[in-house]
């Protein structure tokens, strides 16, 4: 569904990635983990045309995305939660909701997509009528998601979901996120932190200062104590 090979991308004269590859196939849940400042959001970015890689190749639904506008790779199925969220401030959670199933038709019915993105985060009931910029970063962040839901999408992309939110809001994320895995979404998920990651993760890239060191399970990820260095910190390897 989704084949990323050989991406090189520059930003400001220097080489952010050095030729990453990365697929993620119907139905999978995959994790692009690594620290602050490895790359992730410009992978993310780059999917989604707001970078224009140096070479390489993105290809998606076997079309190659490089060379495309983000509203057209959005029409096409690629639906984003960028990290911070990105909300509309002058639209309300309604709106916000509402804005993809105008910009992209599919089967599902506009009200249904609504719907489908309002029970994987019911709390957004309570505030339909409320802008954008009166919400916490906690319920930005489900309008994030469920908006990116609402289009529709063959494949969604959310990057670092849980990044700068409070401990009390991360469960709410993640059972939302569990329900949309449950759905049979395809989704491509950039996290930092390696306790982040739902147990039910299909296969994880680890991608350290712009080169994919790892491509594998949770559980591989676990045994290899070099990749663990790099997405568990401080975490004491035996208990890993
Ligand atoms: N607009 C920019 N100008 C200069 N350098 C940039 C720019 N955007 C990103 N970079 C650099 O590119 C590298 C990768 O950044 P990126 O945001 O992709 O990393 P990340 O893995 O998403 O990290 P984070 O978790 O901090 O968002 C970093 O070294 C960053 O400083």
């Amino acid at each position: 569904m989704l084949s990323i090979s050989g991406l090189k991308v520059d930003i400001a004269g220097s080489r952010i990635l050095s030729g990453i590859d990365l697929a993620v196939e119907p139905g999978e849940l995959v994790c692009l983990i690594g620290r602050n400042g490895a790359g992730k959001t410009t992978t993310f970015r780059s999917i989604m045309g707001y970078r224009k890689p140096v070479s390489g190749s993105i290809r998606f639904a076997g079309k190659e995305l490089i060379g495309r506008a983000p509203h057209e790779i959005a029409q096409m199925g690629v639906g984003f939660s960028p990290e911070e969220s990105e909300v509309y401030a002058d639209l309300t959670v309604a709106e916000n909701l509402e804005l993809p199933t105008w910009t992209r038709r599919s089967k599902m019915s506009e009200k249904d997509r609504v719907e489908r993105s309002l029970n994987v985060f019911p709390k957004l009931r309570q505030y339909l009528h409320r802008g954008g910029a009166q919400l916490s970063g906690g319920e930005r962040k489900m309008v994030s998601v469920a908006r990116a839901l609402a289009l529709d999408p063959s494949l969604l992309l959310l990057d670092e979901p849980f990044e700068g939110l409070s401990p009390a809001i991360i469960p709410v994320i993640s059972e939302g996120i569990a329900s949309i895995r449950a759905m049979g979404q395809a989704v491509l998920m950039a996290e930092s932190n390696v306790h982040h990651l739902p147990d039910y993760v299909d296969r994880l890239y680890v991608l350290e200062r712009g080169e994919m060191i790892f491509s594998g399970t949770l559980a591989e990820a676990y045994r290899d104590k070099a990749v663990m260095r790099v997405i568990a910190g401080q975490v004491e390897l035996e208990h890993a």
